[in-house]
């Protein structure tokens, strides 16, 4: 099993989720309450309150362990490529795999992904929905101190079972809207990449941007969903499922709540992604 592919996703992953953390901050924010008027409001009142660094809370974490995830995702997604064309990585431009091969290793690659995920986001989405400013002589304490912490807190409240909170929903969310996002990029290079060649730096950017763009709106409704299902159980239970959770929220707040947070996902996604693709190609072509 190549495993360069593993170590690429892995570095790509930690670049883009570096330079995507502050619009994340202010996504889970937006879809967790509707105290904010939008982005704008959202973002002033973050830096008002918490200062430069209430953008970043909960970071420290998802940089080690997303970029594991993001690993995850592209070394299963080219590892079932091969399985399923018998083309390695650098083979694959000669002989380009079809759309349906790329969009079931993508989906494979989000269903393994998903349950990587599923603890590393819960406490990620925890934390970033303390809105506490940073510990301060007499200040109140906020509920979790770290994401150690809040990963104890968890197991003692909520047991184990507790850690997988959400993590169906984000299965549900991952596995169609990554193989969309692996077509997405792959018809993109194609359109404008001659026969045979790699693609440019430029276009692997923005192919990176659209898919991540692309995936994101398609994910929408499912991610204001998964965020409500891992914050429940925080103070007592309050949705009996993922279907329970949809019907609620759409009865209180209107159909438009399924996009809460699409601008902002969306202007999240194009720089990330947009670095995780250049940086997975490269390191690749350069180790190939
Ligand atoms: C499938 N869905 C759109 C949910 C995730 C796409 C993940 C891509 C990248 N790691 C990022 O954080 O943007």
């Amino acid at each position: 099993m190549p495993a360069e592919e593993f170590v690429a996703g892995w570095i790509s992953g930690a670049l883009g989720l570096v330079l995507g953390h502050p619009f994340d901050t202010i996504k889970v924010r937006l879809q967790s309450h509707s105290k904010y008027r939008g982005i704008l409001d959202c973002a002033v009142k973050i830096y008002r309150h918490e200062s430069l660094l209430g953008f970043f809370k909960g970071m420290s974490f998802p940089v080690a362990s997303i970029a594991i995830v993001n690993s995850v995702l592209f070394g299963v997604y080219s590892n079932v490529l091969l399985a399923i064309t018998s083309t390695t990585h650098q083979q694959r431009r000669a002989q380009p795999p079809t759309y349906m091969d790329v969009f079931i290793a993508g989906c494979v690659g989000g269903f393994v992904q998903a349950y990587c995920l599923a603890p590393f986001d819960l406490i990620k989405v925890r934390l970033q929905n303390q809105t506490e400013p940073r510990a301060q002589l007499g200040s109140p304490q906020p509920q979790y101190r770290g994401p150690v912490h809040c990963m104890i807190s968890i197991l003692q409240k909520e047991g184990p079972q507790g850690l997988l909170r959400g993590a169906g929903t984000l299965m549900l969310r991952d596995t169609p809207t990554l193989g969309i996002y692996f077509v997405t990029y792959e018809w993109w290079c194609r359109q404008y990449t001659p026969k045979g060649q790699n693609p440019s730096s430029t276009t692997v950017l923005v192919a990176g941007g659209i898919a991540g763009i692309t995936s994101w709106v398609t994910a929408t409704p499912l991610d204001v969903i998964k965020c409500r299902m891992q914050m429940d159980g925080l103070k007592g239970q309050v949705y009996q499922g993922v279907l329970d959770c949809m019907v609620s929220s759409v009865r209180q707040e209107g159909p438009g709540v399924f996009f809460r947070g699409v601008t902002i996902n969306s202007a999240r996604a194009f720089p990330v992604n947009a670095v995780t693709f250049l940086s997975y190609e490269y390191l690749l072509r350069w180790w190939g």
